[in-house]
């Protein structure tokens, strides 16, 4: 059965699925409804999003959707590898600000939850890096927001190596956070 983990912010929980594996090749779950709601993952995924980042070092993020466009996450590689960034935007959480990373790899299929109430970003660690993630609310283009993914009071430690980052126009103007008034209230995270 999958392994999950809560990380240093505990509504954060990294997922380790069990890959079976035999002469033909692998096999694992990479969902249960029933198991993930028993952990708290209890999101009602209602889409799939799937991206594909050609050259190493690509930084997608930091966003979110803000209310009630809000969406919980929950991320997986299937090429590639990707470092995952969660960010706390709760107001009132004792976690407000910090933020936690897990490595996601193809390879070993982890995957990370990130609930409402938090900024998403990853940057590749590979090239040709195809990322999926179930979200539990539909995209709204008026509530798609960001916080710049290189931010100094955020101070994300991104594993970029001698990789110059690759970003969209869009995330390159982000604002930063100490202009960022929350719209997140901790009680709304699920
Ligand atoms: C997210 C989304 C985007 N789009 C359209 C909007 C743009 O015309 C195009 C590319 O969107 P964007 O540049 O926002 O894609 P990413 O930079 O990968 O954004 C995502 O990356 C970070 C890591 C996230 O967690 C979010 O899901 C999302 O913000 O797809 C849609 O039509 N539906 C959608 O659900």
């Amino acid at each position: 059965m999958s392994a999950f983990t809560r990380l240093a912010i505990p509504d954060v929980i990294l997922v380790a699925p069990t890959v079976f594996s035999d002469n033909r090749g692998t096999f694992c779950e990479i969902y249960s409804r029933q198991r993930y709601e028993e952990v708290g993952i209890a999101a009602g995924f209602v889409q799939d999003n799937e991206s594909l980042s050609i050259i190493k070092g690509t930084v997608r993020g930091l966003h979110f959707q803000t209310p009630p466009f809000d969406q919980a996450k929950l991320v997986r590689v299937v090429s590639g590898s990707i470092f995952d960034v969660a960010v706390d935007l709760r107001r009132g959480s004792p976690t407000y600000g910090r933020w936690v990373g897990a490595t996601l790899t193809a390879d070993k299929g982890e995957q990370l939850f990130i609930p409402r109430g938090f900024a998403h970003g990853f940057c590749t660690l590979k090239p040709e890096t195809r990322v999926l993630y179930k979200v539990d609310n539909g995209y709204s283009r008026e509530h798609d927001a960001g916080i710049r993914w290189n931010d100094p009071d955020l101070a994300v430690d991104w594993p970029l190596g001698d990789s110059d980052a690759v970003l969209s126009d869009r995330d390159l103007k982000l604002p930063g956070f100490a202009e960022f008034q929350t719209p997140f209230e901790m009680a709304r995270s699920r």
